[in-house]
């Protein structure tokens, strides 16, 4: 029998946006054996007026929750798929809008308070998204946005830079505050601080990886004219000292090292697992054949050899993406792989600062900070712990949100299947292979003359259930495979470079024409009696039948955090996911970029329905989850 959950402790942030000074509250004065001494003037404490109670208590909870939502409701209705309509009508609107708008979650409150963003936050950054339309706009040298368009974006015909690079760009690429850091106390951190938080398939990686490379070709030029200036200088010094010392060897003339760069990076991306290193690599890589600079991924995968040739360059290297985990360990043999950090990325930044990496991670950091200049932590949701984390350690830390942070793109539509109703009668196995059936045999209205590959991604919570779900669908004629930690990386390479691939792959049948086959976009999972029977087996247990054209990986939160899964349109939830934060990160895999994408989440009895409808509600309207 399946057991209810304990509700877990990722919850999301309740107040992503607000700045540094914003959020300390001024500190009292503390009473003490010496504060009411030296004082000329009674310093009484103001009258406190009583707080009026009794009306408050009238109030009822349900009018209260109404109150508290109504700050911090989304623009629903009036944004389209951007979401970038003017703040101007939309705050023109917030008197007329319907009740029905409203977030009303009740059963999500229980795990969190709502707010991610207030109402007011969220309009004038819509604002400020409007004026800018291009990549040229954003401050960015002339050869890295032409890098954007030859290189990482060549398929497009339409270019223009989403939300979180219009916000995030020209902040990083600001020089502002530099002047004011460097009069901090000699405690305080010396380098820049970001927190970049937007929705998930949002253009994160381009949005600190642009700047990033910016910076570092700008420090290139600088590194130039230093070195001409330092050699000039040392020639210079060489031949006073020749000529003062013509009999005796000089013995403050001391070799600096053969090759100073290598194994230095300026720049440091840290990521929590293998496939978003390679990720992450290619768009850094693709960068690079536009904009010359040189960079390396490493992961685990690697072997020692690949790892130490790809770092230990003569030429040196500008910028490494790697782990936490793997950088500590070549940092323990060689510190000089964090001596020369300048721009330190954390990519997933929730992950890396969880149980498992935070010392780790907060370890590099402390390392690389006397030559940092900016910290930059990246993500799609903002757990109250990675909040509250981020208040502790970096007070100064700016945050760059986007209007739509922690929504599910409207792009997204979620159906629910009732695995207790006929025919599954409570087999959560037999409801999920009847769904990837129906999705399967449904054909896709823009493909011709063949019908297209589709990639379905089943997600699980446990990361043992991934392999038995995927033995169960084999048996059930699908093409499934499973994908946990336990997989090697190569294997996990592999299976996953065909769900990320954006190009369509045709398939061997050609799409039916019966009128007995759904369109995919009709197919609606409430509806029990759309659901195709998934194959029987035969006498000897192997299915009786194969569904064509279909790819299915089972997987746990290993393939959502992060992965660009381009080729994903499908998303079946095999187990209600423990929190809102597992919701935006699965759901997330789909939608990207503006595609569209549809979520089926399997429900039973002992299942969460309320948090389901809620989840939905809140997709349908476009707004933001707690
Ligand atoms: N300005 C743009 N125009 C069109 N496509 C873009 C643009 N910027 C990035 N992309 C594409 O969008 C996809 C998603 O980008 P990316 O992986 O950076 O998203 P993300 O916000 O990091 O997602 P996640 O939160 O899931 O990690 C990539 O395939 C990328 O090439």
């Amino acid at each position: 029998m399946r057991q209810r959950r304990k509700p877990s402790r990722m919850t999301l942030s309740h107040d992503v946006g607000r700045s540094g000074s914003e959020k300390r509250a001024s500190k009292r004065d503390e009473a003490g054996p010496f504060a009411g001494m030296n004082q000329t003037v009674a310093r009484l404490p103001e009258r406190r007026m009583p707080r009026q109670l009794p009306t408050r208590s009238r109030m009822s909870l349900r009018t209260e929750i109404k109150k508290r939502t109504q700050r911090v409701k989304p623009t629903t209705g009036t944004d389209g798929e951007e979401g970038a309509t003017s703040g101007a009508s939309t705050m023109s609107k917030k008197s007329k809008v319907d009740k029905n708008d409203k977030p009303t979650f009740h059963a999500l409150k229980m795990q969190q308070i709502l707010a991610p963003l207030s109402y007011n936050q969220r309009d004038k950054l819509k604002m400020k998204l409007e004026q800018i339309q291009s990549f040229e706009e954003l401050g960015l040298m002339p050869p890295v946005v032409d890098a954007v368009y030859s290189q990482v974006l060549p398929h497009l015909k339409e270019y223009s830079p989403t939300p979180v690079q219009k916000l995030a760009i020209p902040a990083l690429l600001s020089k502002k505050g530099e002047y004011q850091k460097q009069k901090q106390p000699e405690d305080a951190p010396k380098y820049n601080q970001f927190l970049l938080a937007a929705e998930t398939g949002s253009g994160k990686t381009m949005a600190y990886l642009l700047p990033l490379v910016h910076h570092v070709k700008e420090q290139e030029e600088l590194d130039q004219i230093e070195e001409v200036e330092t050699e000039a200088r040392e020639a210079k010094e060489r031949e006073e000292r020749a000529s003062r010392l013509v009999f005796e060897a000089d013995p403050s003339e001391t070799e600096g090292p053969k090759y100073p760069k290598m194994g230095k990076p300026r720049a440091l991306i840290l990521l929590p697992s293998s496939e978003l290193i390679t990720q992450v690599t290619k768009v850094v890589k693709s960068l690079g054949h536009a904009v010359k600079y040189k960079s390396a991924g490493i992961s685990s995968a690697n072997s020692p050899t690949v790892i130490r040739n790809r770092l230990f360059n003569p030429s040196g290297i500008d910028i490494v993406v790697s782990s936490p985990h793997l950088i500590a360990s070549i940092a323990k043999k060689e510190p000089g792989i964090l001596s020369r950090i300048q721009y330190l990325v954390m990519d997933e930044a929730d992950s890396l600062f969880d149980r498992s990496f935070s010392e780790t991670t907060c370890d590099i950091i402390d390392r690389a900070a006397p030559t940092l200049k900016q910290l930059i932590l990246c993500s799609a949701t903002i757990p109250n712990s990675l909040d509250r984390f981020i208040d502790r350690r970096f007070p100064q830390c700016k945050r760059i949100v986007t209007p739509k942070l922690h929504t599910i793109p409207r792009r997204v539509q979620l159906g629910a299947v009732d695995i207790d109703r006929e025919p599954y009668r409570g087999s959560r196995d037999l409801a999920c292979a009847d769904v990837i059936w129906t999705l399967g045999k449904s054909v896709h209205e823009d493909l011709n003359p063949r019908n297209t590959v589709k990639h379905i991604l089943v997600f699980v919570n446990e990361r043992e259930k991934a392999e038995e779900v995927a033995k169960f669908l084999a048996t059930k004629g699908i093409d499934a495979v499973a994908l946990t930690r336990d997989t090697t990386e190569q294997r996990q390479a592999e299976i996953l470079s065909t769900f990320t691939s954006a190009a369509a792959v045709e398939g061997s049948e050609k799409p039916a024409v019966q009128k007995k086959t759904k369109l995919f976009n009709d197919f609606v999972p409430f509806d029990s009696s759309d659901l195709g029977g998934a194959a029987a087996d035969d006498d000897k247990g192997r299915p009786a039948r194969h569904l064509p054209d279909t790819k299915v990986l089972v997987t746990t939160d290993l393939g959502s955090r992060g992965v660009d899964t381009l080729a994903v349109r499908h998303v079946v939830l095999y187990d209600v996911p423990h929190t809102t934060i597992d919701f935006v990160h699965r759901l997330g895999r789909m939608g990207r970029m503006n595609r569209r994408g549809r979520g089926v989440v399997l429900m039973g009895r002992h299942d969460r329905k309320d948090v389901i409808r809620e989840v939905r509600e809140a997709m349908h309207k476009g707004q933001a989850l707690i």
